[in-house]
């Protein structure tokens, strides 16, 4: 098959991005943006995207698929430092990197840490994508595009593109697909249209959990927390227009003293947790679901080799 779809026109592009930067620097929420429907964990937690899910952009004549990887950081833990191996083993294969950097926030050590990073991948083009314009007025928008300029001329590299946009206020977000798709190789679609992800549904569907469950805890919880989804099988005997599909999924956290805080009182957080969630699977779905939550306790789990298998990591 050949990469041009027409004699006139531009070739056909196809390839893979994907959006670096600290934690809630807005990447997920970009690449749902982009993506147009809710694949990719948000919250206003760090450290909330711990899989690599993609999203993908169908154009005429391209085809962008998106990596959402975690967040770089310092590894504490052996979780912290297998996070951070995917993330470089991301970095190493994709065509093109999109750098978040919030607008709202001068330029920190955690994000030369990362720059620093970029800038040995010699090969990949980096673009530098200014998150959250929607906070900032001009004058501090000015600024942060000269300081991140300066960051990639002190670190020897230039930017490809460095380009602002706000997710949530939907301004310029087609445009840093415009930017992006030119970075990718000439190549006919590598996805069937339509396609918006090839993540696992009960890897998606356990992040949606995960999401939920993460919603308005305490500080000390996030990293705690991890879902499993154990089976997902339609319901027997239903009528052919009202299908049910049953769903058990285990919250996994790393001490009984957390049991609490996700329980609530009476049941009543579990409950709120599986309502919400059960809400936006269905939407991913297509389909009624009945959500059978359990909690359980997989003492320090992210310190246990073991456990991290088992929790997919
Ligand atoms: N005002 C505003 N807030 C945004 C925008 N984009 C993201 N946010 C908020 O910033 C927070 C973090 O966004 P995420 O998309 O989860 O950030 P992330 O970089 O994926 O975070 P990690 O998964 O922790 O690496 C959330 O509360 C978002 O609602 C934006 O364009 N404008």
């Amino acid at each position: 098959m050949s990469a041009r779809t027409d004699e006139n026109t531009a070739p056909h592009r196809a390839g893979f991005a994907c959006f670096v930067g600290r934690p809630n620097a807005g990447k997920s929420t970009l690449t749902n943006a982009l993506v147009g429907q809710k694949v990719a964990i948000t919250s206003n937690r760090p450290q909330t995207t711990r899989h690599t899910v993609r999203g993908i952009v169908h154009r005429p004549d391209a085809q962008l698929i998106l990596v959402d990887t975690p967040g770089l950081h310092k590894p504490r833990t052996l979780l912290g430092e297998r996070l951070n191996d995917v993330v470089r083993t991301t970095w190493a294969e994709v065509d093109v990197i999109g750098f978040c950097l919030p607008a709202d926030q001068k330029l920190g050590p955690g994000d030369r840490f990362i720059a620093k990073e970029l800038a040995e991948i010699k090969k990949t083009p980096k673009v530098a994508i200014i998150t959250k314009t929607d906070l900032v007025d001009s004058k501090t928008l000015a600024e942060q595009l000269i300081a991140i300029d300066q960051l990639g001329k002190e670190l020897g590299f230039e930017w490809a593109q460095i380009v602002p946009v706000s997710a949530v206020g939907n301004k310029q977000v087609q445009l840093v697909a415009d930017l992006l798709i030119p970075l990718l190789p000439e190549s006919p679609p590598l996805y069937p249209e339509g396609d918006l992800t090839d993540e696992p549904e009960m890897v998606m569907v356990a992040e949606l959990i995960r999401e939920a469950a993460l919603e308005g805890v305490r500080d000390e919880l996030p990293h705690s927390i991890a879902v499993v989804v154990e089976e997902m099988i339609p319901r027997e005997n239903r009528p052919a227009d009202r299908p049910l599909l049953d769903i058990h999924a285990n919250v996994y956290i790393e001490r009984p003293s957390q049991k609490g805080i996700i329980i609530g009182p009476k049941g009543s957080r579990l409950k709120e947790v599986g309502m919400k969630s059960r809400k936006h699977i269905e939407a991913l779905l297509g389909t009624p679901v009945f959500l059978d939550l359990h909690v359980k306790v997989a003492k320090d789990w992210q310190r246990d080799p073991k456990q991290l298998r088992k929790l997919g990591f």
